[in-house]
């Protein structure tokens, strides 16, 4: 389901709007048309949807109109022209108090810096959304003890925000964002003022939080390589405001779709970001172990195949070949364990853990559910791009 709609959104800054529209039809880029009357496009012409339940990417270099877009979702400034769908609410024309009320269901925020009250515990900056709704403090505090476990933070209840790292700052601004249960999080290049490997660390617990909670989510950055990481669906704006790729993170890797995107693209080592799961493909068929030899046997030659992946109560046990079958009582009795999936523990994984093996590689979750296979040609592919 849609639950963000962005339609020919506009943002021009500066008095008389307006008059920068026939500027922008003539082709004029941000500079020139700044020069001429002043005013600065923010962004031009910007259109896409978000999905309930998933991490939409925003990318793009310093000044593309990343933070500008997010602004204009919940509205902290006002749009040009254009309109903005929240679950259906067109937000550009709201009353203060309907924005109000949209903006406690729908949107939590964590910023760059935080933004937290130094001189306040943990738990009273979790709190802080739920204290503006005027909830009664035993319930707050309950509800932000939930959200500080979720982060990882509990014991930290009654620290004071100084007296804590970057990360686990940061950790706390997911938390006040979460603790109101806001259907959307908009996040704002949450994770870029933290050193690398806090980064990595916040990343996989933001996927964490991500797998319990759902929520939708969009995410800012200008770092391809945290989009692609994270997003279900990545968008990049260009220097001018304008949008000029939007796809899944293989898409974008894959088939760039001009020179700027490739430009970023190029900065990225394919073969530590492309996960497994980008390349899965679904087998034609799979068999149980329990299944009799010569329905195993009519099933594959109808299909041409010449092995199948063998799962046992959905989870992966190995193969078996359609000419070994004629020669075994079971299809327990004719497996084959192939060495390439010890490799491969869940979907997640990037791409080299297994580019030595010779088949196609069985793809398992880390509950040992099978969920496809890889092509090495597609592997080999990729890495030689
Ligand atoms: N209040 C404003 N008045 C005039 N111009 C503005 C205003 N806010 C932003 N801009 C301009 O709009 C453009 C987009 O800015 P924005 O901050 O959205 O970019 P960004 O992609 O978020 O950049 P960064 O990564 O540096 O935060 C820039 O040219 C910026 O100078």
């Amino acid at each position: 389901m849609t639950l963000i709609e962005v339609n020919k959104l506009y943002k021009i800054f500066g008095k008389k709007p307006e008059k920068a529209y026939p500027l922008i039809e003539e082709g004029l880029n941000r500079t020139e048309i700044k020069e001429k009357i002043g005013n600065v496009v923010g962004l031009r012409n910007i259109n896409f949807d978000v999905e309930e339940g998933e991490i939409f990417v925003v990318m793009g270099l310093s000044g593309s109109g990343k933070s500008t877009l997010l602004r204009c979702i919940n509205r902290l400034i006002p749009t040009t022209s254009g309109n903005i769908l929240i679950d259906g609410t067109d937000i550009c024309t709201l009353s203060k108090k309907e924005l109000r009320e949209i903006r406690t269901k729908y949107f939590g925020m964590v910023f760059q810096k935080f933004g937290l009250l130094p001189n306040r515990t943990v738990l009273d900056n979790v709190a802080l959304g739920l204290e503006v709704q005027k909830m009664p403090q035993n319930e707050r505090y309950e509800k932000s003890e939930k959200a500080i476990d979720l982060v990882g933070l509990s014991g930290w209840e009654q620290s004071k925000i100084t007296e804590l790292s970057g990360g686990m700052q940061q950790r706390v601004g997911i938390a006040r964002a979460l603790s109101i249960d806001p259907k959307i999080l908009l996040m704002d290049e949450p994770f870029s003022a933290l050193d690398p490997i806090i980064r990595v660390e916040m990343q996989e617990l933001l996927l964490k939080i991500q797998k319990r909670m759902k929520k939708t989510i969009i995410f800012i950055t200008h770092d391809l390589n945290e989009a692609i990481k994270l997003g279900d669906k990545i968008m990049i704006l260009n220097e001018q405001g304008e949008l000029v790729q939007m796809g899944t993170p293989e898409q974008i890797l894959l088939e760039p779709a001009n020179d700027f995107v490739e430009s970023f693209v190029k900065e990225v080592d394919k073969t530590t970001v492309i996960r497994v799961e980008m390349l899965m493909k679904k087998p034609k068929m799979t068999i149980t172990i329990d299944t009799e030899i010569s329905s195993a046997m009519k099933a594959l030659e109808k299909l041409e195949m010449d092995y199948a992946y063998v799962l046992d109560q959905g989870k992966y046990v190995g193969i078996v070949e359609t000419e070994q079958l004629k020669s075994c009582k079971s299809v327990a009795d004719c497996i084959i364990k192939t060495k390439s999936v010890e490799d491969i523990k869940t979907i997640n994984q990037v791409l080299p853990v297994f580019i030595t093996s010779e088949h196609p590689v069985p793809v398992i979750d880390i509950d040992g559910v099978f969920m496809g296979y890889v092509d090495l040609k597609d592997v080999v592919e990729i890495i030689k791009d």
